[in-house]
């Protein structure tokens, strides 16, 4: 039987510029439309690291060129035009590859709020890498002249880091519900969602942040009442001791084993480590309900239990 699975989609398998996009979206399409032929019911959230920190650079840039003219872009309409980006491409090669296997599904990007807490510690301590790989050196000439927090991200490279507040409420969750009940697949919560804060009269404020997508996804497929949430990423399992030489593969996780090992710090901030929370919170939401994050290429062998590191309670 068919499941309902929410797939976070990581923003650095997207590729790095508009061309490696185009590219990439058909290569995810094929795999996403690949569970829909089987049956299941998807919804995709995409990430928008390597997207975010591309805008808001340029948006700077046009800002230092000429600060008369160009006023300076908040993180939050960054994130925006990253979702639309995104999902135009995304929406796109989805409703290609369903065109061609001769699926009659619509397909629809939401562009997705999602509130933060203005009390949120993440505000004082960045951690989400965003933007392209640097060298230190080039770390460094950027900390002095624009004041930006960097981290060296899991041996690839330095990269800039922003605050990554927790998802508390996903405001256009009506819409993509019912968008999915009329059986149509949903892009959604793109870029973890644009993070905004509740003012108490209506209107939501953008905030200067990067929602972590996976945890959004996680939120989404919570709320949605999912029964699977695959978090595709670089690697086709978790690892411990990740990148030394007595690395070992995961095939499984529990709450507890996920546990031990984020207190060892075997899960990079920013990067695994998110992705290992939200599969366990995701696991321990509800009986039966289980996460796997895997390779996109191997999306469909991890669901039918071949591969991937499976989280379940
Ligand atoms: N313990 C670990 N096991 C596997 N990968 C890890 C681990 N720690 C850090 N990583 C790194 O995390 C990366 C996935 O995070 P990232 O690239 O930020 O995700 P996304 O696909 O969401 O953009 C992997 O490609 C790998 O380089
Ligand atoms: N927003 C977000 O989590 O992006 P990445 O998947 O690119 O890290």
């Amino acid at each position: 039987m068919g499941k309902r699975i929410v797939i976070a989609l990581g923003g650095n398998a997207l590729g790095k510029n508009l061309p490696e996009q185009m590219e990439a979206v058909q290569h995810t399409a094929r795999a996403i439309v690949d569970l829909i032929e089987q049956g299941n019911e998807v919804i995709v959230v995409h990430g928008n690291g390597p997207q975010v920190g591309m805008i808001a650079n340029a948006m700077t840039e046009l800002t230092r060129s000429d600060p008369q003219k160009y006023i300076p872009c908040p993180l939050s309409v960054c994130g925006a035009m990253s979702q639309g980006y995104i999902g135009y491409d995304l929406q796109n090669a989805l409703r290609e590859e369903m065109e061609r296997r001769g699926i009659t599904r619509g397909v629809a990007t939401v562009l997705t709020q999602v509130e933060v807490d203005p009390a949120d510690p993440a505000f004082e301590n960045p951690t989400k890498p965003i933007g392209s790989f640097m060298t230190e050196g080039e770390a460094e000439q950027l900390k002095r002249d624009r004041g930006y927090d960097f981290v060296e991200d899991s041996g690839r490279g330095y990269r800039r880091v922003v605050a990554s507040p927790k998802p508390r409420r996903i405001v256009e969750l009506d819409t993509i519900s019912s968008l999915v009940a009329a059986d149509h697949v949903v892009i959604a919560c793109g870029g973890g969602g644009i993070p905004v804060l509740p003012t108490g009269n209506h209107h939501l404020k953008g905030a200067a942040a990067v929602i972590d997508k996976d945890f959004a996804a996680e939120l989404l497929a919570e709320s949605l009442d999912a029964d699977y949430l695959v978090i595709l990423t670089a690697v086709e399992k978790v690892a411990v001791n990740f990148g030394k030489p007595d690395q070992q593969w995961l095939d499984e996780l529990t709450p507890e084993t996920a546990g031990k090992y984020v207190d060892e710090g075997q899960f990079a901030p920013g990067s695994m480590l998110p992705k290992v929370q939200a599969a366990v919170k995701f696991a321990e939401s509800k009986p039966g309900r289980s996460a796997l994050i895997t390779l996109l290429d191997r999306a469909a062998d991890g669901i039918a239990g071949k591969t991937g590191t499976i989280v379940r309670a």
